[in-house]
């Protein structure tokens, strides 16, 4: 509903899109605006804490919503109770009195400034290219207040920016939140948690608390007083600002990894000297609780609108030993990494929380660079041993650390630091594994338990199940978590509880800005629509759901719109991936366009082999690959991806096979662009599927075309199943098939996992490696020559390298292995 007008402005213009826009810069904005009654220092006093947190909880959002029966993101948003501005046209932002929603106009020329300071207060929901939503939260005004900016501030610069005199629930919303910001924190000392104060009141309160009252560990010390720590400034490693960068100045440049020519000027919107006013002294009283306590007290403090704070006081930590590492002086970190990193440590102590950045962005580097300020004992944990190799090879490469400083705790290696502290990357599984260990892993696990970590770094939170979080949380004592994902979603709707076990969301990158700036590849977006054939729609409509499915996937139509693309892009040059959930229609596709494929069933040596072959071999230009590629694949060099059948809705899945191709190493490339095709049903259920499955990408910003009509189709020599005849047979075919045929493939690891077929088979791990480097290495693949036709692809690539001198060493280094594991059996 649109906002009523002042009856001052209605003589104006009926609408701000006739009145011939002026050029507006910063100064035309003036800080007080005719319609606010109140002055930005004069602020309420007396709210009621509970209303303002109860209006701004999620569940109040989607309770209003379904009452409104809109949809809680794209939903009704009134704003008929504010008049507008006289110059509101110059002023960037709607702002929603009712569910804190914040518009932005980014084709306002105020809008990289408003952009700027809305990251830093506020959550993004969705950037597409006009209009951006952001939210504010308890979490982000409490970054933002961390990072030195004032409520009064935050009041001041909205009002300024919006067409309308502020609302009076927003105001009062950031003025009571960040009042009660900072009262409570967790503490860890001596690996033994305490709920921290500098309020006796709060204490008091706290105390009395049916929830956190009965988690006091009544120890001989009691309430314990001592003086608050004082902050002090901070420089983040890889920055401008950095030690030694200053002096080396322009000489490093030169050599330096890619510097970012985007650095962004730093926006003045009232940001003090961080730490400033934090010098007084002061007391703090605090409580002892059990590790198991700490979770229940920090969702009841958030209940309570008083959320507990994770800090860790890095700088004046005296008892855990200093790390000596670095990053490189030729190391420079990218202003989106810096941006992040600003977020965590913003006053001059760690926050625990969540960075997220899309594929291929460097969030390694980041965790790298966070250890790197840190400089206290660490532990990394990733989701696969081949992450674990990755993760610290990347270590080396960016920091001074000595690599004797750096270990590995996996099921092969169970290293430990020689010196007083350092590095230990490990799995999630290796961690939170309950079943008995092996001697040799229990002394390791006994070792990591029994030491107070500075911090603890979360690759991919977002595959791993919350539970697994709880255990690894509560079995390492860390005095921070950083959590490292690309995407925040869930389907399984188990995302919030990362805000108790790791921490808030810190900072979301902008995947549009990245693309710009060559970071990640611009990829344009496709959702196919493919008719189906009057004979599979007969039986699409006779069929139950399950084989319902097979009849959409196994469409003709769709078969031959991947057959017409695939060979559209290989002439362009362009390297393909496939992606099929299903695992029959994945064979099927595969067999008959005498591609390579791989799934969950494929041994690991022939998963390498085929990837190999893609990424070195001319003659191999498309693999079609199952759900286990949908992660930690790297392979730089695809730039198309076509996906025939999907996880039903899954935003999450959709975000991370958008990223595979993130990477593209031709993203510099003048014009260059990656594709991702959606083939789609058209009239089936799965278009209901892809709907859902977009809607994160297009809050990232990106834009789904809709191809009704593939263009050159008709003309298409050697398209299959161009004959009735052809399409009886294969509708004859699929209906043969038994329901499970219709089912989405059941797997747990990932191409490059441990766990897959290879090792069922070999019984040994398979040395393959995930990174472009070490395959390589390995592959041997340009020599090849494929002239088979009348075999599979799989089994020819299979022929091919069986007689090539690396995969016979492969081959023999297996059997050694083997062997020797069969001798330790004995
Ligand atoms: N500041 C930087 N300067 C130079 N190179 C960088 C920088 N940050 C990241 N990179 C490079 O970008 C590439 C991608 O980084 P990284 O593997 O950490 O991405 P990611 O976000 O973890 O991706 P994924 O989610 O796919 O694992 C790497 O080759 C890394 O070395």
């Amino acid at each position: 509903m649109p906002p009523k007008r002042k009856a001052t402005d209605s003589g104006r213009s009926n609408s701000s899109s006739k009145r011939p826009t002026p050029v507006p810069d910063a100064t035309d904005i003036s800080s007080s605006d005719e319609y606010s009654d109140q002055d930005d220092g004069d602020v309420p006093e007396e709210h009621n804490l509970k209303e303002v947190v109860s209006k701004f909880s999620l569940a109040s959002f989607s309770k209003r919503s379904q009452l409104d029966k809109t949809d809680p993101r794209f939903g009704y948003k009134d704003l008929s109770s504010l008049p507008l501005k006289l110059d509101h046209y110059n002023r960037p932002l709607w702002i929603e009195p009712v569910k804190g929603t914040i518009t932005l106009e980014s084709f306002s020329p105020l809008a990289p400034q408003a952009q700027d300071f809305l990251t830093t207060i506020a959550e993004p929901l969705s950037r597409p290219t006009h209009l951006h939503e952001y939210r504010l939260t308890g979490h982000s005004l409490y970054a933002a207040v961390s990072v030195g900016l004032k409520p009064q501030d935050i009041v001041a610069f909205l009002d300024r920016l919006s067409k309308t005199p502020l609302p009076e629930s927003i105001r009062s919303f950031i003025i009571e939140f960040t009042k009660s910001y900072g009262k409570i924190k967790m503490v860890l000392r001596h690996n033994h948690y305490y709920v921290e104060t500098t309020d006796p009141e709060m204490l008091q309160r706290l105390l009395k608390d049916e929830v956190i009252g009965p988690q006091r560990i009544e120890s001989t010390e009691g309430i314990i007083e001592r003086a608050a720590p004082k902050m002090g400034g901070l420089v983040i490693p890889g920055t401008k600002d950095a030690a030694g960068v200053r002096e080396t100045g322009n000489q490093q440049e030169a050599s330096a990894a890619p510097r970012d020519d985007n650095q962004e000027q730093a926006v003045d919107y009232g940001i003090d000297d961080v730490g400033e006013d934090d010098n007084e002294e002061a007391t703090t009283y605090s409580f002892e609780i059990p590790p198991a306590g700490v979770e229940v007290v920090k969702a009841r403090c958030q209940a309570i609108g008083c959320p507990a704070l994770e800090e860790y006081d890095f700088q004046g930590d005296t008892v855990n030993p200093n790390l000596d590492m670095d990053l490189k002086p030729a190391a420079r970190i990218r202003s989106y990494q810096e941006k992040s990193l600003s977020k965590m440590f913003g006053n001059g102590r760690a926050k625990s929380g969540i960075i997220v950045l899309p594929c291929g962005a460097g969030k390694t580097l980041v965790g790298i660079t966070a250890a790197a300020t840190i400089k206290k004992g660490t532990i990394v944990l990733c989701t696969s041993s081949m992450s674990v190799v990755q993760w610290r090879n990347e270590f080396l490469r960016w920091t001074t650390i000595d690599p004797s400083d750096i270990a590995i705790f996996t099921s092969d290696h169970k290293e430990k630091f020689k010196r007083s502290t350092g590095i230990i990357v490990s799995t999630y599984s290796m961690v939170s594994q309950t079943r008995a260990r092996s001697y040799d892993a229990q002394k390791m696990m006994d070792w990591l338990q029994s030491r107070e970590w500075g911090m603890m770094i979360l690759d991919e939170v977002h595959v791993v199940p919350a539970s697994m979080f709880r255990k690894v949380t509560s079995a390492i004592a860390a005095q921070s978590k950083l959590g490292l994902t690309a995407t925040l979603l869930r389907e399984d709707d188990k995302i919030k509880d990362l805000n108790f076990l790791i921490g808030p969301k810190l900072y979301e990158a902008n995947w549009m800005e990245l693309a710009a700036q060559g970071h990640i590849a611009k990829v344009q977006c496709a959702e196919v629509w493919c008719p189906m054939t009057t004979e599979f729609y007969s039986e699409y409509l006779r069929e139950s759901s399950r084989k319902q499915a097979l009849l959409y996937i196994m469409n003709p139509r769709k078969f031959q719109a991947c057959q017409f693309l695939i060979d559209f892009h290989e002439k362009r040059g362009d390297k393909i991936i496939v992606f099929s959930d299903n695992v029959y229609a994945l064979e099927r596709y595969a067999l008959k366009l005498n591609k390579a494929y791989i799934y969950g069933g494929t041994p690991q040596n022939e998963r390498m082999r085929i990837l190999e072959n893609f990424q070195h071999n001319e003659q191999v230009n498309t693999i079609f690959l199952s759900k286990i590629g949908d992660t930690s694949l790297d392979l730089p060099e695809a730039t198309c991806l076509i996906q025939i059948s999907s996880h039903y809705g899954s935003r999450r899945q959709e975000a991370q096979r958008l990223g595979r191709i993130l990477r593209a190493k031709r993203r510099n490339d003048e014009g260059f662009n990656a594709f991702f095709y959606s083939l789609v049903s058209k009239d089936t259920h799965e278009m209901v599927y892809s709907a859902k499955r977009q809607a994160f990408l297009i809050d990232q910003g990106y834009a789904f075309k809709v191809i009704t009509h593939l263009q050159g189709i008709d003309n298409y020599d050697g398209l299959s199943y161009a004959t009735p005849a052809e399409r009886r047979e294969l509708l004859q075919e699929v209906m043969l098939q038994n329901e499970s045929s219709a089912d989405v493939e059941q797997v747990t690891d990932d191409l490059f996992s441990m766990r897959s077929a290879g090792k069922r088979a070999g019984g040994k791990k398979p040395s393959a490696k995930r990174s472009a480097a070490t395959l390589s290495g390995l592959a041997g693949g340009d020599d090849m020559a494929y002239i088979e036709y009348n075999k599979s692809k799989n089994k020819q690539l299979k022929e091919k390298a069986g007689h090539h001198p690396l995969f016979m060493k492969m081959k023999r280094d297996r059997e050694r292995r083997k062997k020797e594991m069969a001798s330790m059996k004995d």
